[in-house]
């Protein structure tokens, strides 16, 4: 199966967490096709497999049987160290919780994959700079996250996702801790992002604001596919 930049294949993949007799399966019979530039919720109740697929998508779980292509790469062959790069240099993360260091400003935080992409201070800084500045955040670019607000704090982590250009970002409930209006704006923000530079992303959401404004939803019940959701044109 042979991908391009910011697809992903999931192909026959079975998936159960523990050993032996205490073995719980929890992902049936996955297959998935996502094309580069959708905009992809992923639904279904609690329990249900969401965040152990967005888990294996980022190569942070390997999958019992089956195959994860991303870009071109069978990622569910890479050991641990090609995963890291991989994860580094194509995909971005958005969190519930942020996931921001607290100790850095909004700034430093952006900065970070850059250093670990190792580029210079001077462009690190402009472009950690410019990106923040197209969230809205050019007045808070030395505010530590909690001088920041929920909405702000979840900007400066898209920009953190989005700066080192991912062909792919995955976010796990990336409005669950905000108030409705808040919601849209993130929403609006990151579907503004995914039209402008043709991004993947793939939402982990319960939100139906977020599954109603994606391009496509794939509902999971009980581990298995049983919904797939295109919106009409
Ligand atoms: N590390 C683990 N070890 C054992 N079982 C696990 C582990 N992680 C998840 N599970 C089980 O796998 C199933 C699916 O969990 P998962 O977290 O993927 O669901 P989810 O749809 O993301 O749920 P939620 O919406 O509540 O976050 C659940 O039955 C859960 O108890």
């Amino acid at each position: 199966m042979a991908n391009g930049m910011g697809e992903l294949t999931v192909e026959n993949v079975n998936h159960s967490y523990g050993t032996g007799k205490i073995k719980v399966p929890v992902l049936f019979d996955i297959n998935i096709h996502i094309a580069k530039g959708e905009f992809v919720a992923l639904c279904g109740s609690s329990g249900s497999g969401k965040s152990t697929l967005l888990n294996l998508l980022a190569g942070l779980t390997k999958p019992e049987e089956g195959k994860i292509f991303v870009n071109s790469e069978e990622i569910s062959r890479f050991n641990e160290n090609e995963l890291c790069l991989f994860r580094r240099k194509c995909m971005g993360f958005i969190f519930q919780s942020y996931n921001l260091l607290p100790g850095l400003t909004a700034l430093e935080n952006v900065e970070l994959p850059l250093i670990f992409a190792g580029e210079s201070k001077k462009k690190r800084r402009i472009r950690a700079a410019e990106i923040l500045e197209k969230m809205g955040l050019e007045g808070r670019l030395d505010h530590r996250p909690n001088e920041l607000s929920g909405g702000q704090q979840q900007r400066v982590s898209i920009a953190r996702a989005l700066v080192n250009n991912p062909s792919i970002v995955l976010a796990d409930e990336p409005t669950g801790n905000l108030d409705s209006k808040t919601e849209q704006e993130i929403l609006d923000l990151m579907r503004q992002m995914n039209r402008e530079s043709n991004t993947t992303f793939i939402i982990v959401t319960h939100e139906q604001e977020v599954a109603e404004q994606s391009d496509r939803v794939i509902y999971l019940q009980d581990g298995r596919v049983v919904q797939r959701r295109t919106k009409p044109a």
